[in-house]
């Protein structure tokens, strides 16, 4: 897990890094639409980043959310990428973006913030308690720690000391600290304390054996070998129309859940099967589980639709349409049943993106736009590509009824949904106000924690039972899996 920790931060610095040089690079005059825009359009793209905001003088003058002055509380600057271009910062979310405490990158005028919720999200694991600190020893996000004060403590001593009733693992790198922690005695305290002598005489196994098992148990070995053992699972979460109530279809979900019951949130392990090459066969676990698990549902209910996430390379190669064939329609499936949801990141080579969603689209498919993001060049994507749906991202439904600025850029999502005669689908409706709003707007199908979260198959039959007029899609499935 500390290891995890570390990948994610540096993962998210790498990405964001880059984000802030194409920025620069980009050089358009401070604080203009087209500015603004592009901010806009790379804070949607990417899931870690908040805001990036535009500072002269520890004042910001524009942001990712459009203009409007604010001042950065007091700031303390913690470290620096190796190459010296980017430092580090304890700072604060912008008003608008709600105003908790972030990371921020700061590069010239630049600064990108990171709420320092996206860290806590590494682990669902109750007892487990997780810190990040600077190389020096001072935490920047601590995780569940305890009363005692003991994640705080074993921090300080750069884990050298050892925090009595805790098992603890610490990963260091270059710039950051990463620990974790978790209470009671476990194996190594039982050989430690009890048995020295059996440690002695079976040293030099136990540190061969240690050997092996830390060279396989790295991050992406473990993730390569999950993906072998098929120990990822799909969860699958309803999208329902808010008019009638019916749940017309779900998205699907990894999810992966290790030997040690942690549950490992997809926007950490994608991106390292993406650094790692192991994307095509994540798709292709994807495509087999949701075939077996969702197949005889999607066959018995023609209504009902299965959105998949596709990764850019999956889109440039187009390889996934023979996966498709071979998985969901041999179960069944109608083509018109599978809405593939491709991100702005997969239009990198365009052309290839356009033959393969134009062939996706003359074979049937739905073809979704996910994690819209209101930037000039999106405009161009959608007037050019075969697009029927777009699922508005949840960054843009978070703000309604906030007052906050970004509130307004749901309407421009909408209306510019509208005159291109698209599908909407709200991603991440939370409150009955963000429902009401997007209702007296138009736009019926709505995803999001007020209506269910992912949830395993299991589960989702037993959802699609309780609505009022869904019941039958239940009852057909299990006809259709009986025959
Ligand atoms: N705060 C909040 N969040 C909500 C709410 N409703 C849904 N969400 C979360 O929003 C994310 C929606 O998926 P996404 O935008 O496609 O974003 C996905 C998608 O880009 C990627 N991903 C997940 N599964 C796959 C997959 O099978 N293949 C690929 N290529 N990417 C995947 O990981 C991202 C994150 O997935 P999840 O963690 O499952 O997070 C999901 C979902 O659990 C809500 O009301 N409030």
């Amino acid at each position: 897990m500390a290891q995890l920790l570390i990948t994610r931060e540096e993962l998210t610095v790498e990405q964001i890094s880059a984000i802030l040089n194409q920025l620069s690079w980009a050089n358009l005059p401070p604080c203009g639409n087209e500015h603004i825009g592009l901010m806009r359009q790379l804070t949607v793209n990417t899931p870690a980043l908040d805001e990036i905001a535009y500072v002269t003088d520890g004042l910001a003058t524009c942001s990712s959310w459009g203009e409007g002055l604010y001042e950065f509380g007091e700031e303390a600057v913690i470290g620096r990428t190796s190459d010296g271009q980017t430092s580090f910062m304890l700072s604060y979310m912008s008003p608008s973006s709600g105003g908790g405490r972030a990371l921020a990158l700061s590069q010239g005028p630049y600064r990108a913030l990171i709420s320092l919720k996206y860290f806590v999200d590494v682990i669902a694991e109750p007892k487990m308690q997780m810190g990040l600190a600077t190389h020096d020893g001072r935490p920047v996000i601590t995780i569940g720690s305890s009363p005692d004060g003991a994640l705080e403590k074993a921090l300080l001593t750069k884990g050298a000391v050892q925090i009595p009733g805790y098992q603890q693992a610490v990963v260091n790198s270059p710039q950051w600290i990463s620990m974790a922690m978790y209470p009671g005695g476990g194996f190594f305290q039982y050989l430690r304390t009890e048995h020295d002598g059996l440690l002695i005489a079976g040293g030099l196994v136990f540190l061969l054996t240690l050997g092996i098992w830390m060279r396989r148990s790295s991050p992406r070995d473990e993730l390569r070998a999950a993906i072998r053992s098929e120990e990822l699972s799909v969860h699958y979460q309803p999208i329902i129309n808010q008019r009638s109530g019916e749940c017309v279809g779900a998205e699907a979900l990894l999810r992966w859940r290790q030997s040690d019951n942690t549950w490992i949130q997809p926007d950490l392990f994608i991106p390292m099967a993406e650094a790692n090459r192991l994307m095509a066969p994540l798709t292709d676990l994807l495509l087999r589980t949701v075939a077996n698990e969702m197949g005889p549902l999607l066959k018995a209910n023609p209504e009902l639709h299965i959105s998949l996430n596709l990764y850019a390379e999956d889109v440039s190669t187009g390889r996934v349409l023979g996966v498709l064939e071979n998985t969901l329609i041999v179960a069944g499936v109608r083509p018109r049943q599978i809405w593939l949801e491709v991100t702005e990141r997969s239009f990198m080579d365009i052309e290839s993106a356009r033959t393969m969603l134009q062939q996706a689209h003359d074979r049937g498919y739905i073809i979704a736009i996910d994690d819209f993001g209101s930037g000039y060049s999106s405009l161009q994507y959608l007037q050019s590509l075969p697009v029927d749906v777009l699922k508005v991202d949840k960054s843009f439904i978070a703000p309604i009824g906030t007052g906050a600025v970004s509130s307004h850029v749901i309407y421009h999502i909408i209306e510019m949904g509208k005159s291109l005669n698209l599908v909407l689908v709200a991603e991440g409706v939370e409150t009955q106000t963000q429902a009401n709003y997007l209702a007296d707007q138009g736009v019926s199908l709505v995803q999001g924690w007020l209506y269910a979260k992912a949830m395993p198959i299991r589960e989702l039959h037993e959802f699609l039972g309780q609505r009022p007029s869904a019941g039958r899609l239940a009852a057909a499935a299990s006809r259709a899996e009986a025959v």
